[in-house]
């Protein structure tokens, strides 16, 4: 039998075990969002480094040193490198992914613990946090390695790996390590590779397999009213002094309509309008207004037509308001006036925005209606991180070489898509290293990624497994 068909029985004869591996991998809550988990962030990198030594790949653990988070002085987690081949005659693919994962409680409404992976017998999903974004794709490339090395094959191409564990929270110290690798020359980690392959995103639907070429930007932003030196009781204070709660509320108010348009001026004004033949090119994507309102779980898309829907995830910015800090949110009614509240709210970005061209429009605009309201507190604005957006060639030998692996593992025409979401360190590959980089997703547009209950699918899990492994053969056989 040859190499790629032994490979792909492989996969499905270790589907039990590889699930055992990933439900391992959901146990440790490497969440890099706040300083409580840093040492499991830690604990998952050693996980995650000791998985590649013992199937072959030779590592490096990279320390990124120290950075700030909520007025905490915390190490960052370090990226573990990987490399397993160098044969002048093959290709090298670098492969990224993150270790970190978002928040999770039971008490933000899921069904199950979070970090304890359910096998859900009646859908065959694999619920956990992490499971989708983005442990359930990296342990995607530890079954291609098992496989491989079980079955004695030869990979058919060199393979890198950049893995890091800050990716949920701005990537901090990333770029730094692989420009400074880059301009090592032939002794940097990155030389030789001729492309970039990440599978960290997802299908736009929960039937048709994509390939991503674009990524949105991201500038998150915090913004801070204080006013009395604690919290007050509102039947002493009430109508007394000005609330914090009161004017961010107003101000948080002003940053985007209920239809989704940016009332910050001159950051919708950035991006062009679509011509016709682009909004061609999502006509033809297979995707439906009902495929939204599924993965949402509601009727509440905001258009009845699949190409705004699309656009507006793919082709424009959005601005999304995400939480207060220091407001009471418990059960019961307490009647506090906080102290000092703080909104958090991000934008989306699309070419040719960037986070330093919206930042000062952003500051710009709430300083002004700030000072509207008159309000004797204090107004503090900060951005937390941020990524520029990111748009590949698509017809690149990368591309079609995906395409056919994709149609050979799902006999299916994958969706060539853009992706809503932002992973920052992409455009940093594109650009330092100049090669063509690659979004390969493995999971569905329903995984509830960032959300309560995210799953990734039993078989696509499998199969994307499969996928990935098929697309490295694919790469092996380009002659370009
Ligand atoms: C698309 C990727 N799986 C992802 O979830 N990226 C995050 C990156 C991020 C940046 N700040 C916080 N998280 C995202 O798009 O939100
Ligand atoms: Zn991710
Ligand atoms: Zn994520």
């Amino acid at each position: 039998m040859a190499a790629l068909s032994r490979f792909l029985s492989f996969i499905d004869q270790n589907a039990g075990r590889f699930i055992q591996r990933l439900a391992d991998a959901v146990s440790i809550q490497s969440i890099s969002g706040n300083g409580v988990h840093r040492q499991d962030v830690f604990k998952m990198a050693l996980w995650l480094q000791g998985q590649l030594d013992t199937l072959g790949v030779q590592t490096k653990s990279v320390d990124l040193g120290r950075h700030v988070m909520d007025g905490q002085d915390l190490p960052l987690p370090p990226a573990i490198l990987g490399r397993i081949g160098d044969d002048p005659k093959k290709k090298t693919v670098l492969i990224y992914g993150h270790y970190d994962v978002q928040p999770a409680e039971k008490s933000d409404g899921w069904d199950t613990e979070p970090f304890t992976l359910v096998v859900d017998p009646a859908t065959d999903r694999l619920i956990g946090r992490g499971s989708t974004d983005d442990k359930g794709p990296i342990l995607g490339w530890l079954n291609v390695l098992e496989a491989h090395k079980a079955l004695g094959l030869d990979l058919p191409v060199n393979l890198k790996f950049c893995f890091e564990g800050m990716e949920e929270s701005g990537s901090d110290g990333l770029d730094e390590l692989i420009t400074s690798e880059v301009a090592k020359g032939k002794d940097g980690w990155f030389w030789g590779v001729d492309c970039v392959c990440i599978s960290d995103n997802y299908w736009l639907n929960s039937r048709t397999p994509c390939i991503t070429y674009g990524l949105r930007g991201l500038a998150y932003f915090k913004l801070t009213v204080s006013g009395p030196a604690r919290d007050l009781h509102s039947g002493s204070f009430g109508r007394t002094v000005h609330e914090p709660m009161t004017d961010l509320v107003l101000l948080m108010s002003k940053l985007v309509d209920t239809n989704g348009k940016i009332l910050v001026p001159g950051v919708d004004e950035m991006v062009s309008v679509a011509s016709q033949e682009e909004k061609a090119l999502y006509a033809q994507l297979d995707y439906s207004v009902a495929d939204v309102e599924n993965a949402v779980g509601a009727p509440i898309a905001l258009s009845d037509d699949k190409v705004e829907v699309l656009m507006g995830r793919m082709r424009y910015p959005s601005l999304s308001l995400h939480g207060i800090e220091g407001a009471f949110y418990g059960a019961g009614a307490k009647t506090v006036i906080p102290a000092s509240v703080s909104g958090k709210f991000s934008i989306r970005l699309v070419p040719p925005q960037t986070p330093e061209a919206v930042e000062p429009l952003v500051f710009a605009y709430i300083n002004a209606e700030f000072a509207r309201l008159n309000s004797k507190n204090k107004l503090k604005i900060e951005n937390l991180h941020g990524g520029k957006p990111w748009v590949a060639d698509h017809t690149h030998w990368n591309y079609e070489a995906a395409k056919r692996a994709t149609e050979a593992v799902y006999k299916q025409t994958p969706n060539l898509t853009r992706e809503g979401g932002s992973i920052p360190v992409t455009l940093t590959f594109a650009e330092s290293l100049g090669v063509n980089v690659l979004l390969l997703p493995m999971g569905r547009g329903d995984d509830g990624a960032h959300s309560t209950n995210e799953k990734l699918d039993k078989s696509n899990f499998i199969e994307g497994s499969k996928l990935l492994g098929t697309y490295l053969y694919e790469v092996g056989a380009v002659n370009a």
